[in-house]
């Protein structure tokens, strides 16, 4: 278990190669993660016909050095356009690995621009706590706020685009522009509680996925399953964690229970994963994470 005392001290700042390599082991926590409620893991493949772990393995590989490249970028003070290049390139690695699958738009979107804050130069407060650290790491990305919200989608029509002209939805670019205001306050903060009260990192990560869920609009459900898709899964998982989420003995098999209602639902809350993955990312890179997990030791 986490002690309070080794919290502290681990600096934010990494090499590229480490901030890659971070990144690529969030992904994996994140698809090890179950049960989270309609989506992919290791047990089964949730809301899911046209992809399973193995695709989520095969896309992990194909981003390889992508993150490297775009902390690569953030210390160098690339412009928004040369990380979207850049991004967009990676963004087609992963529909070859996957067959035309989106297994990873949104990580390689929002990972690829919180790579680019962990690799700028650091001035840091590194006597800040893990948590505070985390979200300062966030707030960089503001910076691009205005380029990320002018930005075209390279893909006509992507679902994002379908749900902002149905319901004027915001979606991963408003998130992120905002400095991830939902990994903030709510994904990072319940990750935090729950190692603090003893959880493991994947029950943490659980734990933080349900908080996420329970108040991100995320744009799969609404392409899916529209807003009464969007407020039933908002309220069940807000319910789950107002009996006390992972942070109780009931939490393993009522979120079983929340994966089975998503899947019959065929929710598929997408966005909650990615932002799930940041939160591992940002724990590992701030040192809340045992050494002995961490992927270059
Ligand atoms: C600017 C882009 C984000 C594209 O803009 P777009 O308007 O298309 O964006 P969104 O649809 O809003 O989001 C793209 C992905 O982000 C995830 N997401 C959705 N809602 C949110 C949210 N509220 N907050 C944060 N993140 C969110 C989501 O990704 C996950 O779900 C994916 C599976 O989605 P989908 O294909 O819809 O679902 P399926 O169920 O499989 O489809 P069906 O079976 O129903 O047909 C999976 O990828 C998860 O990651 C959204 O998909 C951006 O994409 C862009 O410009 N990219 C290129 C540049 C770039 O990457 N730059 C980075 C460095 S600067
Ligand atoms: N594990 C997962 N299952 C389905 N969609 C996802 N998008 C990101 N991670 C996912």
């Amino acid at each position: 278990m986490l002690s309070l005392a080794r919290e502290n001290p681990a600096p934010i700042h990494a090499t590229a190669a480490e901030i890659d390599r971070c990144a690529l082991w969030a992904l994996g926590m994140e698809l090890r993660l179950y049960p989270k409620a309609g989506l992919v893991s290791f047990v089964d493949t949730g809301s899911h016909v046209d992809m399973n772990a193995a695709t989520f393995l095969r896309s992990t590989a194909a981003l390889k050095g992508y993150f490297a490249a775009l902390a690569q970028a953030g210390a160098e003070g690339a412009s928004f356009a040369g990380m979207k290049a850049i991004g967009i390139a990676a963004e087609a690695r992963m529909f070859r690995a996957t067959g035309g699958v989106n297994t990873h738009r949104g990580a390689v979107f929002s990972l690829g621009l919180l790579a680019a804050a962990a690799g700028m130069d650091d001035e840091m407060d590194i006597s800040a706590y893990p948590l505070e650290r985390s979200r300062r790491l966030c707030a960089r990305v503001r910076r691009w706020g205005a380029d990320i919200l002018a930005a075209r989608s390279p893909v006509d029509a992507s679902h994002g685009a379908q749900v902002r002209a149905r319901y004027g939805a915001a979606g991963a670019r408003e998130q992120a522009a905002a400095g991830f205001p939902v990994l903030r306050a709510h994904t990072l903060p319940a990750f935090h509680a729950a190692r603090r009260a003893g959880a493991g990192i994947e029950a943490a990560g659980l734990h933080a996925f349900y908080a996420t869920v329970a108040v991100l609009d995320d744009n799969n459900m609404l392409y899916r399953a529209g807003p009464e898709g969007l407020a039933y899964a908002r309220r069940a998982a807000g319910e789950f964690m107002a009996a006390g989420g992972m942070l109780v003995p009931e939490g393993f098999g009522r979120a079983r229970a929340l994966h089975a209602a998503f899947v019959a639902r065929r929710l598929s809350p997408g966005g909650a994963a990615d932002l799930v993955a940041a939160a591992f990312f940002l724990a590992a890179l701030s040192g809340l994470v045992p050494e002995r997990a961490l992927p270059w030791r």
